[in-house]
């Protein structure tokens, strides 16, 4: 099967960019055809991964090399054709590898071409799809931020999100959103809102602890708006994926699952797609199971997650 590497040569400060010895050596000395492109800009490699994937019907293996944000472009270019999609997590954040057990095997090579395929749900948001999250309200405006924060000199990992947190604190907080589900429309003021197929947003932000990537189901937590103290006494919860239990019984809470939910918002919003920011105004979520494959190295495999009572 042909292999190919889309390298973000911007993520995680060009981390990236270290793979590529480790990759030429082992596909060389293993005979196995092979290509490496490097990202240009925002949108480039979804472009590359469409016109190669329209080019090659036979089945491909692409490597997506960076953050969560080059494996959101890897996916939308691939989306419905003949491939299985791997991740080298070499980004800043990297909250999707988070949803697997030895993380460090996505960094060897040797434990990704034996990796194991496996099939994995999208939320399709609007004719994209995400695979990870999608985060409205503060978690949205952390991640613009942290995109900013990026580029500082000796910002690194998952700091970015922790100062993007840190700048935003005193900004006005909570967003006016309607969303509608199973034909009932309700409207509130939100500190944040999430959506998620996996668990983690933000740098290692646990928001949705019992989302899973392959159970069929969108989780999705509303979040009222608090006073400034009590956002500080819940966010060490909120980090680890205690909050909500922290927070159960109260009305500012409200987590679900749900297979589709429709959004609407009076002005444009942002809204963070596996933190690629994006504008809308009217938002469709579907779950959509098992829409693609996966690679899952070899020696890791999804994190159990025990499901409890809903909210
Ligand atoms: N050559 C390039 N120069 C600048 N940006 C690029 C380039 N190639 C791709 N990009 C863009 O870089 C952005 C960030 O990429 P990515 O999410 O992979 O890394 P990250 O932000 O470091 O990691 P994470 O999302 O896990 O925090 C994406 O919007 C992507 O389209």
């Amino acid at each position: 099967m042909d292999t190919y590497f889309i390298v973000n040569p911007a993520a995680g400060r060009g981390k990236a960019l270290e793979l590529l010895p480790e990759i030429e050596g082992e596909m060389q000395r293993r005979r196995l055809p092979y290509e490496i492109y490097l990202t240009k800009g925002r949108g480039d490699g979804e472009d590359f991964v469409r016109k190669l994937t329209a080019a090659h019907p036979e089945r491909l293996r692409i490597f997506a090399c960076g953050g969560d944000g080059t494996l959101h472009e890897t996916i939308n270019g691939a989306i419905g054709k003949n491939v299985e999609i791997g991740l080298f997590p070499v980004g800043t954040g990297n909250d999707f590898v988070r949803n697997f057990t030895e993380k460090e095997k996505f960094l060897s090579l040797g434990a990704q071409l034996e990796g194991t395929a496996k099939k994995l749900d999208l939320l399709r948001v609007s004719g994209r799809y995400c695979v990870n999250m999608v985060n409205i309200g503060f978690d949205c405006e952390v991640v613009a931020k942290a995109a900013q924060w990026k580029k500082r000199p000796l910002v690194h990992g998952p700091m970015a999100y922790f100062l993007a947190v840190g700048s935003l604190f005193f900004r006005p907080m909570g967003k006016t959103l309607a969303f509608r589900r199973e034909g009932e429309e309700k409207q509130g003021k939100y500190l944040l809102c999430t959506f998620a197929n996996g668990s983690f947003c933000g740098g290692a932000f646990c928001s949705s602890p019992y989302a899973r990537l392959d159970d069929g189901k969108m989780d999705a937590a509303f979040i009222g708006k608090v006073s400034r103290g009590e956002f500080l006494r819940l966010l060490p919860a909120y980090r680890k994926g205690a909050y909500l239990e922290k927070m159960a019984g109260r009305k500012e809470l409200e987590y679900f699952t749900c297979d589709q939910l429709e959004l609407l918002a009076k002005r444009p919003q942002k809204v963070s797609l596996d933190g690629e920011i994006y504008h809308f105004r009217h938002l469709r979520l579907k779950m959509e199971k098992e829409a693609w494959t996966f690679l899952v190295p070899a020696g890791s495999q999804l994190m159990e997650k025990d499901r409890k009572e809903e909210t």
